[in-house]
């Protein structure tokens, strides 16, 4: 799916009806504190029921507002929405249809965002690495929303039985679930990194050409490649009931990035980072797109940052050959123009206050 139209009340500063998108690439200007990012976080918050800016739902609310709506229509004519309010209520609807789980909506749109700080998230630490690939597993493997809910369920009672030190049959009941299904998912998610990777390496001909060929990719499983993880448990246990958490298995995997054996973060300036995410993030798209079920967007936040003209003419390249709808923002319209499509379809809009109108 693309957005066709938007509507947005009372989410932070904006307030936005009846704006028709292009499909394929929509370019938003604005001034600092227009409302660029607030644009792109309410797509972002319908797809991930979470902003990817604040963990406070009362910062998203308007001031003097009690609750914000997005919903969307898309070009299929599905349409999505979501109420939040300041005491924590959710209404969500697909079709008019009252639904419970925000996951719901998760279903029917697949959203990505680069901004100028996601680099330093997604080098930082194992969380939004971990999150990243879950998103495409979400997508691309049919089974894994499933396998992971009950992973999920039967960690959380594993844990408790480590924290309330409990023992015996119980304890062994769930480890052993825990066990099977670690399993399970680190196949399901090995061979997914590598079909990611394989994409990776043709969008990064594109992004990041004269790095491309040098750069590689390291999985790991959550528990050593060389380990069983029922011995690694039966090791671990005393140290696992200190914890009171289980300190290996599927919950704990990671995907790491290196150039010639050094770590990318260490040997890549920013503005290559930020290309090498670009990459990372259409090779996820397209790999998303290909399952036929979703059309993904791709949020770009404020484009002018760290990228030389070079790089963001090589992004438009990428941009052309993408089955995505993409949202891009920038402060300057000159930092757009490398950008500008030659023939193919895009519209530009302008946000002011909140509003935003089209060029
Ligand atoms: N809960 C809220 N209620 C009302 N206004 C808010 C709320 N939260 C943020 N704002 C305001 O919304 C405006 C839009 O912020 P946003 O971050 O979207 O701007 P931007 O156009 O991306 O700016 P920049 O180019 O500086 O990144 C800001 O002026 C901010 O003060």
């Amino acid at each position: 799916m693309s957005i066709k139209k938007l509507y947005v009340e009372n989410f932070r500063n904006l307030n936005i009806q009846n704006n028709e998108f292009e499909p394929a690439l929509n370019f938003i200007l604005g001034d600092n504190g227009s409302g660029k990012s607030s644009l792109l976080e309410s797509i972002f918050f319908l797809g991930h029921g979470k902003s990817f800016r604040t963990t406070k739902l009362e910062n998203l609310v308007k001031r003097d507002s009690e609750n914000f709506t997005v919903s969307i229509k898309d070009d299929r004519d599905t349409q999505l929405g979501v109420s939040r309010y300041r005491d924590g209520k959710c209404t969500i609807k697909v079709n008019g249809t009252p639904e419970h789980r925000l996951s719901e909506l998760a279903k029917h749109v697949a959203v990505q965002i680069i901004t100028p700080e996601t680099f330093k998230l997604f080098f930082g630490g194992p969380k939004e690495r971990r999150r990243f690939i879950d998103l495409g597993m979400f997508h691309v493997e049919h089974q894994f929303a499933e396998l992971w809910r009950e992973f999920r369920r039967v960690l959380v009672q594993r844990n408790a039985c480590l924290r309330t030190g409990v023992r015996g049959q119980q304890f062994d009941y769930w480890t052993q679930l825990f066990v099977q299904q670690s399993e399970t998912l680190a196949t399901l998610r090995k061979e997914y990194v590598q079909q990611l990777n394989a994409e990776l390496q043709r969008w990064l001909d594109i992004l990041l050409p004269e790095l491309s060929e040098r750069i590689g990719l390291h999985y790991s499983r959550g528990w050593g490649e060389k380990h069983q993880l029922v011995e690694l448990l039966a090791d671990v246990e005393d140290k696992e009931r200190q914890y009171g958490y289980s300190s290996y298995g599927a919950q704990k995997f990671d995907v790491k990035f290196h150039y010639q054996k050094m770590s990318l973060e260490q040997v890549l300036s920013r503005g290559q980072q930020k290309m090498f995410l670009m990459a990372l993030t259409v090779a996820q798209a397209t790999l998303i797109f290909n399952q036929q079920q979703v059309r993904p967007i791709i949020l770009i936040d404020d484009i002018g940052a760290e990228l030389d003209t070079g790089s963001r003419q090589r992004l438009a390249e990428a941009i052309e050959e993408l089955q995505c709808q993409v949202f891009i923002t920038a402060i300057e319209k000159s930092a757009l123009e490398p950008i500008i499509p030659k023939h193919n379809k895009y519209k530009m809009f302008h946000v002011k206050h909140g509003i935003i109108s089209e060029v």
